[in-house]
This record gives C-alpha cells, structure tokens and sequence, in this order.
C-alpha cells in the first residue's frame, strides 16, 4: 500500500513539474516563460486582427503586413517587385523599411500594434468556452481553445455554413482579412484538416465541431463544381476525391474525444462524418439528410460502412439511397445521435456538460477512445478510399451534373 502511494505522489508530482517546462515529446512548447508569452500573445494577435469592426486603413494595414513578414520570416529576403507590379512593391516596401529589425522585436510590435487596434472586438457567447487560446484560421472557420475544449467552428452561417473548396469572399473582407489569407490554407475543407491536425497535439482533452448561426451545415458547397480548373471537370474530380479522402481520415484518424455540437440541420457530408464523432449533442432543431440520389453523388464519410453498423442497414439505405430526412429525436432514436437537447437551453446544458468531462483524466480518454476505435481503422481507411473513387466518376456524370446546374439554378431545393 506504502509502495503504491508512493508512486501516485511521485506521478502527482511529476504532473506538477512537468507544467512550466512542457515536454517537446509530447508535441508542446520548450522554453523560458517570456518565449512562450511572446509567441502566444502573437499567434492570439493574429487571431483578433481577424475580429476587428473597423477597417483600420491601407497604411495601418501595410505596417502590419510589414511586422507580421518580419516577426515570422526575418528581414525581408525576396526580390523587389517590378515598379508596375504596384501593391507587391507598396508591400515590399514596408516590410524591407524594417531593416534589420529583430523577429522578437517585430513581434512584440505586432502585438501592441493590434491590441491599440482592437478595442471593438466581438466578445463570446456566454456559454461557449472561455477562449484563452485562437489559432490562426480563415474567416469561415473559428477555432478557439479555452476551458479544456478546443472548438473549431464553421462560420459561413449566410450559406449555411456550406464547405467551401474555394477562397470565397465575406461580406466584411479586407485587404488585411486577404492578406492573412496568404499565410495559411486556402479552403474549408483544407482549414479543417490543419485545425484537427493541431488540436490533436493541443493541451485540451475534448475537441468539438460545431456551427455558427441557424444551421450545422449544409454539406459541400454546390458552387465548388463551378470553377473549374486548368485539366476540366476530370482534373476537378480527381483532386476533389484526393481532397475528400484526406479530410475524412482525418476524421477516422483523430485520437482524442470528438464531440459535434450540432446547432442545426446538418446535409450531406456534415451527417455523414458524424458516425466518426465520438459523441454528437444535436439541438430538437436539428435535422439530418443526405441527398445523394438527388444529387446523382453518393455517399461518403465511410457512411456507407457506419450507418448500417449504427442503425441497420434498412434505415441506412432509407437514408443514403432515398435522402430521408431525420428529425434529430428519429436520428437519436436510430444512434447517429447521442443525446437531444431542447433548442432554448441546448448551448448551456452542452458546454456545462462538455467543460466537466474535459476535466476527466485526458490520457484514460484517449486509451479509451484506441481501444473502441482502432480495430476499425484499417476497414475505414479502405471504406473512404472506396467511397471517394466512386464519387470521382458521379462527380464527372450527367446526373451529377445536372443536378447541381439545378440548384444553382435555383430550381430546386434539396
Ligand atoms: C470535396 C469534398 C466533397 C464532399 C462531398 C459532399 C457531398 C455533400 O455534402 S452533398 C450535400 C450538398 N448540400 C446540399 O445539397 C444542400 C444545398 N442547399 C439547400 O438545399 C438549401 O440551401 C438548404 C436546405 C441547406 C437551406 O435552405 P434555405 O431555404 O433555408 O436557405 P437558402 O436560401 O437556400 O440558403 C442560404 C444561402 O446559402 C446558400 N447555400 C446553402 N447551402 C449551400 C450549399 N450546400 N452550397 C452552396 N450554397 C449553399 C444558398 O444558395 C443561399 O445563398 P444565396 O443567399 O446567395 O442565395
């Protein structure tokens, strides 16, 4: 009995002293105190530039830009663009004025910089965790850590927080909101990867999806198919079967509790992830419907293999092959979802929930979450692989086709 208290106080302390200094093994910072402080206030900065109600003009702007190449990059070390390449030298210059100046210096700039700037900044939900962490993301993706939680929220909510494979303009775009677009990935779907990919190495123990505004979200975007690239539609299928394929694993391949917070009605490729989710809390708002008939595509998101195993394969194929809508109480009743919440008291209830399991042990979690899911991942790695080749040929057929000209012809709605 001696020998194991001894061993839980040496573990204890461990855990104590392991704080200040955290271990690069375990994918977290090294460092004096004043280098992570630094680092951290300049990636917060990064993320509330993003949260400004007024645009602070061109030559605010530039001096940004100009501080944000330095603190990341170093004094500027690229070729001076031509004199008719305007707003490349415009940006040029700025950043080279800054001589030799240091990244440290630079940064700590930056960061007084934006926060003289940023006095209106929107202020969070009150249920929705405390944000003591932002990373840099688009504007249609909000990712926030704070409380044990880190929450990457999709936020399009006039298109219904559509999946965008496409740098799609906002209402409140600026040259700044373009600019820091330069630094990081270029689409939803690629936002989301990187946003998984980082929380799987955070501090927090739970990591959510959730939606901005009325809906979850309505699934790929229709107007991806739109723009096509360079190769044609054969080129658009295949590197939208690579992009998919990637985007799911991520889903299958994350390691610690995955919990969607599902806001609203969800479509499509947001339903169909969802038997991927640990958990999912849907508000009685809530509905879920693939329609993959409808749009001549068919399903993904390993829903081929998961939706069967959850609810039967006679509820699936009503689903995935006659898009059935469910009511959120239907899609409990049949498991996809786990617990119904009343829309009125659903964000309270939720987030008090998810902030006390966030304080459970998060290693037992994670070793839990492996056993439950890793005799599966080799089958659902070959189910999305599946899934994805076939939908490469829908994508290219007329059905397909035609069915997306019809929404966007406003024809029909799905
Ligand atoms: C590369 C990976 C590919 C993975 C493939 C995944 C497959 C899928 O996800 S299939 C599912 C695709 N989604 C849909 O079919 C939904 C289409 N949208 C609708 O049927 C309706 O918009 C709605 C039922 C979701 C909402 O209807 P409501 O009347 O309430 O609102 P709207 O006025 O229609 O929508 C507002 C606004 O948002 C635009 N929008 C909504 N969803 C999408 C979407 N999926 N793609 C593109 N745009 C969408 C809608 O057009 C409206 O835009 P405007 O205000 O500009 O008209």
């Amino acid at each position: 009995m001696a020998g194991f208290a001894g061993r839980l106080a040496r573990c204890w302390y461990s855990g104590f002293l392991r704080s200040p200094l955290q271990v690069p093994a375990l994918g977290l910072h090294v460092g004096g105190p004043a280098m992570q402080t630094s680092q951290k206030d300049f990636n917060n900065a990064v993320s509330q530039l993003k949260l400004l109600k007024e645009d602070p003009g061109n030559e605010v702007k530039l001096k940004l830009y100009a501080l944000y190449k330095q603190a990341t990059e170093g004094p500027c070390n690229v070729p001076k663009p031509g004199m008719l390449d305007f707003i490349n030298k415009t940006k040029w210059d700025a950043w080279n004025a800054l001589g030799s100046l240091s990244k440290e210096a630079a940064r700590q700039n930056y960061v007084d910089l934006v926060s003289k700037l940023s006095a209106s900044s929107e202020s969070p939900s009150p249920e929705a965790p405390a944000a003591d962490r932002k990373q840099p993301e688009s504007d249609s993706l909000v990712v926030t850590s704070g409380d044990g939680i880190t929450t990457i929220r999709l936020n399009r909510p006039t298109k219904k927080n559509a999946l965008t494979t496409q740098v799609t303009p906002s209402a409140r775009e600026s040259i700044l909101l373009v600019l820091s677009r330069l630094f990081h990935s270029k689409t939803m779907y690629h936002d989301i990867i990187a946003a998984l990919q980082a929380a799987s190495k955070d501090e927090s123990p739970i990591t959510v999806l959730t939606g901005s505004g009325d809906y979850f979200c309505s699934g790929n975007d229709l107007t991806n198919f739109t723009s096509l690239p360079a190769g044609g539609p054969e080129e658009m299928a295949r590197s939208s079967a690579v992009l998919l394929r990637d985007f799911v694993n991520c889903f299958i391949d994350f390691p610690k509790p995955l919990v969607a917070v599902v806001n609203g009605p969800a479509v499509g490729i947001s339903v169909t992830i969802l038997g991927l989710f640990d958990v999912v809390y849907a508000t009685d708002r809530a509905t879920f419907h693939t329609p993959f008939s409808h749009l001549g595509q068919s399903p993904e998101g390993c829903s081929s293999y998961t939706f069967p195993k959850i609810m039967g394969s006679s509820k699936a194929a009503e689903m995935l092959l006659f898009g059935k809508k469910l009511t959120a109480q239907e899609a409990c009743a049949q498991g996809l979802v786990t617990e119904v919440f009343p829309d009125s008291t659903f964000q309270k209830e939720v987030w008090a929930r998810l902030k006390a399991y966030s304080k459970l042990p998060p290693n037992a979690m994670r070793i839990s979450k492996q056993i439950i899911r890793d005799r599966e991942k080799e089958k659902l790695h070959a189910v999305n692989a599946e899934e994805s080749n076939v939908l490469r040929e829908r994508w290219l057929s007329d059905e397909c086709m035609n069915a997306i000209a019809s929404f966007l012809s406003r024809k029909s709605k799905l």
